[in-house]
């Protein structure tokens, strides 16, 4: 029996953003901080119902806005086995928040005691983490009002942390005999490169050193203490924009997401540095990264999320062949539609690699990875991503009689590719494994395909939702005859494709375009964001 005053007590202390309406988005609640009290209280509810669904087993809580503005913030539920919340009650957490955002006190009441009194018995399990937002412990406590007054959630709170490494510990703490500690993190992936590294008498990057820019976000304090734990790296590695303590720095001219939308290098580095090091950069919550490298002319050249694609696919293909498992297991990449097509095509023509598209956000790349390939990468263009090697895969190559050094180094990969979720410490030290391994440098790796010019464009509107996207989101049905618009438009254009859709993190349509130039391109993109701005 849930007790009427004690709920109506918390909603006044705790959800003081009214009238306002949520959406449980492509990547959980995301918002400018202030507005998201009440989204952290019903968060509370949601995550301790979903862990007495599942008899009480951890589920994880991550309060971050990656690579948003600093103002920003927002929360997403991690499951027990280490993936997103399912669909299924993404709408259940919408409607909660809306609930709560309406005030309606005898309303809440009812649906929280209904809600709670399902899981009688069962005593919740919460793991908690969180990025390095000044608005993250208000948020916090907000949450903990829910979880700990309502539901007396059993709760781990871990502090600060990279989203991957709230989700490692969230899949983890069942299968443990004692607590999961962020040093568990730390050994695993350090030990996997150390071996990994070690088989293949790896000395030295096949590049002048290594530079990770951390966004200012989480990251760069995790960063340091994992670098010096790794062999090869701990003398070659600089780290810059790690300073999470400069609240207002936090993806600010810097991180993957500013190098990928804008195509040029973060602050921190200039392009008079002119030297073969190969660049990398972290977004704010560390679970997407992308590479770069300053060619001969000291020109500025991304190896963006398709690419590490490639070079993964590449790679793991070589060795399934070398091991006689080419045939064996299956191996494919799941890509979006902002996925370059050249990379499309060189993933099917020259590597025989089959390509899925699924919708944008990475729950539903995982989902597509882990139903079709028993080598499943994916990565959005932006950088976010990673590997799922199936249980068939584990048992082939397993039980191989014959040691070789690629059987080896396929046991190997699974430890060091994060198993759960895209991670960017991860997925670094798995790039530079295979371009250590093959001996490319950052160049040799850009040369394997030339990306078709591109822009992707942002447009505000005044509703976004009368975008209503189709095909894995490369079609519009709605609003009616826009498509047929864009298709002429992009039948006027050499090598051209162009798509639509509403982001699910912005107030924002966002216009792709992609053509034979980059002059192209542009005007493509200029012709359909006109397209969609007159369909309003
Ligand atoms: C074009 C693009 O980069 N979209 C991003 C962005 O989603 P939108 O729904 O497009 O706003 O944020 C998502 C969450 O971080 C990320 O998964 C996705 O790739
Ligand atoms: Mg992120």
């Amino acid at each position: 029996m849930v007790d009427g005053q004690l709920v109506a007590e918390l909603v006044e202390k705790y959800c003081t953003t009214r009238g306002y309406r949520y959406s449980y988005g492509t990547a959980g609640f995301r918002d400018d901080a202030s507005r998201l009290d009440t989204v952290m209280f019903a968060t509370g509810i949601i995550a301790c119902l979903r862990s007495i669904a599942l008899d009480g087993r951890p589920v994880g809580v991550m309060i971050t806005a990656s690579h948003n503005p600093a103002s920003d913030n927002g929360v997403k539920i991690v499951e027990p086995d280490g993936s997103m919340l399912v669909q299924s009650w993404e709408s259940t957490a919408t409607d909660l928040a809306n609930l709560l955002s309406s005030g309606s006190a005898e309303a809440i009441r009812q649906k929280i005691g209904q809600l709670a009194s399902s899981g009688s018995g069962v005593r919740p399990r919460l793991v908690v983490g969180r990025d390095s937002r000044v608005s993250g412990p208000r948020l916090l406590q907000c949450l903990l009002g829910s979880a700990s007054s309502l539901f007396q959630a059993q709760i781990r709170d871990y502090g600060l942390l990279t989203t991957p490494q709230l989700h490692y510990p969230t899949s983890r703490s069942l299968s443990m005999d004692r607590s999961v500690e962020e040093e568990d993190y730390f050994v695993d992936f350090s030990s996997a490169w150390n071996e990994i590294t070690r088989l293949h008498d790896v000395e030295g990057l096949p590049c002048a050193g290594l530079v990770v820019d951390c966004a200012n976000g989480v990251g760069g304090l995790k960063i340091h203490s994992f670098i010096p734990r790794c062999r090869v790296l701990s003398g070659t590695t600089t780290v810059i924009n790690d300073n999470c303590s400069d609240a207002e720095s936090l993806n600010r001219g810097c991180g993957a997401d500013f190098v990928k939308t804008n195509q040029r290098l973060p602050t921190g580095i200039k392009e008079t540095d002119g030297d073969s090091r190969l660049y990398c950069s972290f977004d704010g919550d560390a679970d997407r990264v992308v590479f770069y490298y300053l060619n001969e002319d000291s020109k500025f050249q991304l190896l963006d999320g398709d690419r590490i694609s490639a070079l993964l696919a590449y790679f793991i293909a070589q060795l399934l062949e070398q091991s006689g498992l080419r045939s064996v297991l299956s191996m494919g990449v799941v890509q979006t539609a902002y996925a370059n097509g050249s990379s499309t095509k060189y993933l099917q023509n020259q590597l025989n690699v089959p390509v899925t598209c699924a919708k944008t956000g990475v729950k539903h790349l995982h989902h597509e990875a882990v139903s079709n390939y028993d080598v499943g990468i994916y990565f959005e263009a932006n950088g976010h991503g990673t590997v799922i090697f199936s249980d068939r895969f584990h048992d082939t190559v397993g039980s191989q009689t014959q040691d070789s050094l690629a059987t080896k180094t396929l046991r190997l990969l699974p430890q060091l590719i994060n198993q759960t979720v895209g991670d960017a410490i991860s997925d670094m030290l798995a790039v530079l494994a295979v371009l250590s391994i093959l001996k490319w440098s950052p160049s040799r790796w850009g040369k394997e395909f030339t990306d078709l010019p591109n822009l992707l464009n942002k447009v505000i509107v005044p509703d976004r939702s009368k975008f209503i996207a189709t095909d894995q989101e490369r079609r519009l049905t709605s609003p009616a005859g826009l498509q047929e618009k864009i298709d002429e438009a992009v039948s006027r254009f050499r090598s051209a494709r162009s798509f639509v859709r509403a982001s699910g993190t912005e107030d924002a349509v966002r216009v792709y375009a992609e053509a034979a130039t980059q002059e192209e391109a542009n005007e493509l993109s200029a012709v359909v964001s006109r397209l969609v701005l007159e369909s309003c």
